[in-house]
């Protein structure tokens, strides 16, 4: 079966390692959520493929790291505008296999390709320093190196972009990677390796492996001598797992794990602004985005007027498979995903809440569309208080004071976003500084760029994705002595 793409060539059946893409009569399926259709098949790979394509990376790795900066600069930016001008293509195939409206699959796309745009430009900005030793004919100097082949395994939510944020950075430090994208979808991650291929990035730079099985190719990846980095974006459960196993071969890591986002509206905020926010960051993706607003905490004396706002914003929100014209909220990803959120609502509304559908959205079509809701009267006695909900679920507590806020904001074992509204410059500083997350967003949510450095803190993970920083993660500082000078 193939989609309907201006380029046919971006659908692809299977792994690509050292630049051979797999064939095999073992195929798994890609659905598409919105209508549970099988879109496409894909050859299933597994350990003996990981183990192959560890090996080609090592050893493209050695004329990798060899290239000059300028031209590995010129490769990825070679790369970059192949992914800007397939990016209607690449929407659709993400749409398709994730469910998001295409035109948060097309921003998804430039979102990535802004990673490869940043790195191929960080590329050439890769410095070691010579600095003063204690004798006078001494000199210590520091160079960064590439920390070699690099594992990264990454989520179905942003199946496009999460790859692009850490293959770019990876490829620009000099390293080579072997990927591993959810199996949910495959499609995204297969494409761009196609596309780096026709940009000139030789064999073997780039391997991705996609199979069924995710713990005998994480196995490999987490566990095989050769692979010096592990990159994962994933729940905080599958994170833990994957550390444990890069333990015995002591790989450097970095983790973009689970979130539990605070949203706090103080009564000093600007009301209509904190419910654009809001809508923003709770509904993007159907609110299946690790920085999307999980807790919404609002002031006491701003309560009513601000749910009222919420709730009558929320009812225009429209439903539908993403591919359509308008839709703003598309299916969940699965059926297990649809339960867990249908069960955080019942739980919360069992323990004294009240859960909101508007009147258009109390019948959907299509097994996976939650309606948008909106709970009111929630408290932390509920299971939702603790959970990441991933569903278009809004659920507000409320509070009376700026250090009952903060408490509430800070009681959770995560701490990947928070946002918060207040005009007052005081409390501004107070409450950003004393939230427990990696990134804060004030009177504003829009924090994911290609030049901020993404991440998080506590149980949201460890290493940043993006800026002036997101090169270290994927290099070695070497120390020199230059004596007998
Ligand atoms: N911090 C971030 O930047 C960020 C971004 C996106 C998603 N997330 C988080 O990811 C989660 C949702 O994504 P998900 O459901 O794909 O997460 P997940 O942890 O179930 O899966 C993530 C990836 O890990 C793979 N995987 C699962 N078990 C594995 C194992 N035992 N060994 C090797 N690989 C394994 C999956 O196949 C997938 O490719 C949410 O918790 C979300 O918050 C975080
Ligand atoms: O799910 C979390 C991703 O990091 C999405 S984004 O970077 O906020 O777009």
């Amino acid at each position: 079966m193939s989609l309907t793409l201006t380029n046919s060539k971006l659908q692809r059946q299977g792994s690509v390692i050292d630049g051979a893409w797999l064939q095999s009569s073992d195929e798994f399926v890609v659905e598409n959520p919105a209508t549970g259709q099988v879109v496409a098949t894909v050859a299933n790979a597994g350990a003996a493929e990981a183990e192959a394509a560890v090996l080609a990376a090592e050893r493209a790795g050695v004329q990798w790291r060899e290239f000059s900066a300028k031209k590995r600069s010129t490769l990825l930016k070679a790369w970059y505008e192949l992914v800007v001008s397939n990016a209607n293509d690449l929407a659709v195939l993400l749409t398709t296999e994730q469910g998001k409206p295409l035109a948060e699959a097309k921003a998804e796309i430039l979102y990535g390709a802004s990673y490869i745009e940043w790195f191929a430009e960080q590329a050439k900005r890769i410095e070691g320093a010579v600095i003063p030793a204690p004798a006078s004919n001494q000199r210590i100097v520091t160079v960064k190196q590439p920390v070699g082949v690099v594992a990264a395994i990454t989520p179905w939510n942003f199946p496009m972009a999460m790859l692009a944020r850490k293959i770019a950075p990876a490829l620009a430090a000099g390293c080579t990677v072997v990927a591993k994208p959810a199996k949910e979808t495959p499609l995204s991650a297969l494409a761009m390796a196609y596309l780096a291929q026709e940009a000139g990035i030789p064999p073997g730079v780039i391997n991705l492996v996609t199979g069924q099985d995710s713990s005998a190719i994480g196995g490999v990846f987490t566990q095989h001598p050769s692979v010096k980095k592990l990159t994962f974006t994933g729940s905080t459960a599958v994170g833990k797992t994957l550390l444990e196993q890069s333990a015995a071969t002591i790989k450097k890591c970095s983790m973009e794990l689970g979130g539990n986002a605070p949203f706090i509206v103080f009564d000093d905020a600007d009301i209509d602004a904190a419910v654009a926010g809001c809508i923003a960051a709770k509904f993007r993706n159907a609110g299946q985005t690790c920085v999307c607003v999980n807790r919404i905490f609002v002031h006491d004396k701003v309560k009513a007027a601000f749910t009222k706002k919420l709730v009558e914003a929320v009812a225009k929100l429209k439903v539908g498979d993403g591919i359509e014209e308008g839709v703003a909220i598309g299916p969940l990803i699965n059926a297990a995903a649809f339960k867990k959120v249908s069960e955080l609502v019942i739980d919360a509304c069992n323990k004294g809440a009240k859960a909101i559908v508007a009147e258009g959205h109390t019948h959907l079509n299509g097994a996976l569309f939650y309606p948008p809701t909106v709970v009111t009267e929630a408290t932390t006695q509920m299971d939702v208080f603790n959970e990441e909900i991933f569903g278009p679920v809004a659920v507000v507590y409320s509070f009376s004071s700026e250090e009952e806020a903060i408490a509430l904001a800070n009681n959770t074992p995560f701490g990947l976003a928070g946002y918060f509204y207040s005009r007052d410059i005081g409390r501004v500083w107070r409450v950003a500084s004393a939230l427990e997350v990696g990134m804060v967003g004030v009177n504003d949510t829009a924090i994911s760029n290609e030049m901020a450095p993404f991440g998080g803190v506590k149980e949201s993970g460890f290493g940043r994705e993006g800026s002036q920083m997101g090169l270290d993660d994927y290099l070695e500082t070497k120390y020199m002595l230059m004596g007998g000078l």
